[in-house]
């Protein structure tokens, strides 16, 4: 396989995601010019043993030190791992582990060195995708947005829509495919809504020893707490202008809202706080939506659903509806992009990370 990366036509690029939850890699093949989607390809995840997913939580809220080597270190050898059986790709997209996000200070570090995975994998690799958008005062995230206006276009969208991503955290993207190209002013706002799925995680693996409220179970035994709830929204974070991006632990001490809550009103309060984050944040589209599609675990959650769909205007799906797969929609972003970086197009915009100008982050590393 040549390790040329083509200028023009469309690549099989293969996009590798490792999200704030710290559950695993997940990784998908797009074909794409960079502009359109040509065909979605196979797709793999590689789950984190709970060993590494300490390892990595070590590492969480950290910029430099051993914690953080011994992250990076994990995640190449595990994305080394979850990439070597894809074979006919030709170039890499590697988002990395975010640790630490602090773009008000200029701060983002996504850990593993995408020249060494790179060696490992023989193939071109795209990595360190935020630092520029950050370093040009943008937020530096969320940046699936470009991909989510590309996957507007290939379910042949006309009206405004929602994409809805309900990971650790969460995050919205307006689009109004009606424009022909994703940075032009008013095609997209995109911001991280609130905290999503990780705090429900953090609560009941310290009160519960479980790593998830699967299918909503815990949450649908019991009551959201108001008086918690409207604290939360008080947080002067819902009350800024988009866009706007968060921490995985922000709002780590929300927990703390609910800590003398039975488990069930606990966990049903703090997916309420995400579904609240999202509704408040669904304000601010420059136009009302026809439908939300939602991606990420969180779609898996009825509880978390039926709070979005009792709140919101318009119907709330999750991706598939539309033929899309919302375990490997960021993945396939990062190959997305990665394909956009090698063809010096933007990666990022005003209306997506807030950033001045249009950005095309990223390094290439050829082995
Ligand atoms: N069946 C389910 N029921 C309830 N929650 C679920 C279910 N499946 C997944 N989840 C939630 O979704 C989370 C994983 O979501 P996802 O893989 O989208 O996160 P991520 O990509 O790591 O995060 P981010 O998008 O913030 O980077 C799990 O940790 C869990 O909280
Ligand atoms: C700094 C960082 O890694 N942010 C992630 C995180 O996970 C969800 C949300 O917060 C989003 O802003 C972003 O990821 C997605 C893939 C994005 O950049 O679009």
């Amino acid at each position: 396989m040549s390790r040329a990366i083509r200028e023009d036509g469309p690549i099989r690029a293969l996009g590798a995601m490792s999200g704030t939850s710290l559950d695993g890699v997940d990784a998908a093949v797009v074909q794409t010019d960079g502009s359109r989607i040509f065909e979605f390809g196979p797709s793999g995840y590689q789950g984190y043993t709970p060993e590494q997913r300490e390892v990595l939580r070590a590492g969480l809220g950290q910029w430099t030190g051993d914690a953080v080597d011994a992250a990076a270190e994990l995640v190449i050898q595990a994305h080394a791992k979850a990439l070597s059986g894809f074979k006919e790709v030709e170039l890499v997209g590697f988002h990395g582990q975010t640790l630490a996000h602090d773009p008000q200070r200029r701060r983002t570090l996504q850990v593993g060195n995408g020249a060494e995975l790179a060696q490992a994998l023989n193939r071109p690799v795209v990595w360190d995708f935020r630092s520029d958008d950050v370093a040009m005062g943008g937020e530096g995230a969320p940046l699936a947005p470009f991909f989510h206006f590309a996957c507007a276009k290939w379910i042949g969208a006309e009206a405004p829509l929602c994409f809805l991503n309900l990971g650790g955290v969460g995050n919205l993207t307006y689009v109004d495919p009606s424009f022909d190209k994703p940075e032009q002013s008013g095609a997209l706002l995109a911001f991280d809504t609130g905290p999503a799925n990780a705090p429900i995680n953090d609560l009941v693996q310290a009160r519960l020893g479980l790593p998830m409220d699967k299918d909503g179970a815990i949450a649908a035994g019991g009551e959201v707490e108001t008086g918690a709830l409207e604290l939360f929204l008080a947080e002067p974070y819902f009350s800024r202008m988009p866009p706007k991006s968060l921490d995985r632990n922000d709002f780590a001490e929300m927990i703390g809202l609910v800590a003398e809550l039975g488990d069930a009103d606990a966990v049903a309060t703090l997916t309420g706080m995400c579904a609240a984050g999202v509704v408040q944040g669904m304000e601010h589209c420059p136009k009302p939506p026809t439908r939300v599609l939602v991606t990420g675990g969180g779609r898996h959650n009825p509880v978390l659903m039926e709070m979005l769909r009792v709140s919101l205007d318009c119907p709330v799906e999750p991706v598939e509806a539309v033929g899309l797969d919302g375990d490997m929609l960021e993945a396939q972003a990062f190959a997305y992009l990665a394909v956009r970086v090698t063809r010096g197009m933007p990666t990022s915009c005003p209306g997506t990370t807030g950033v001045g100008a249009l950005v095309g982050g990223g390094i290439v590393s050829v082995p």
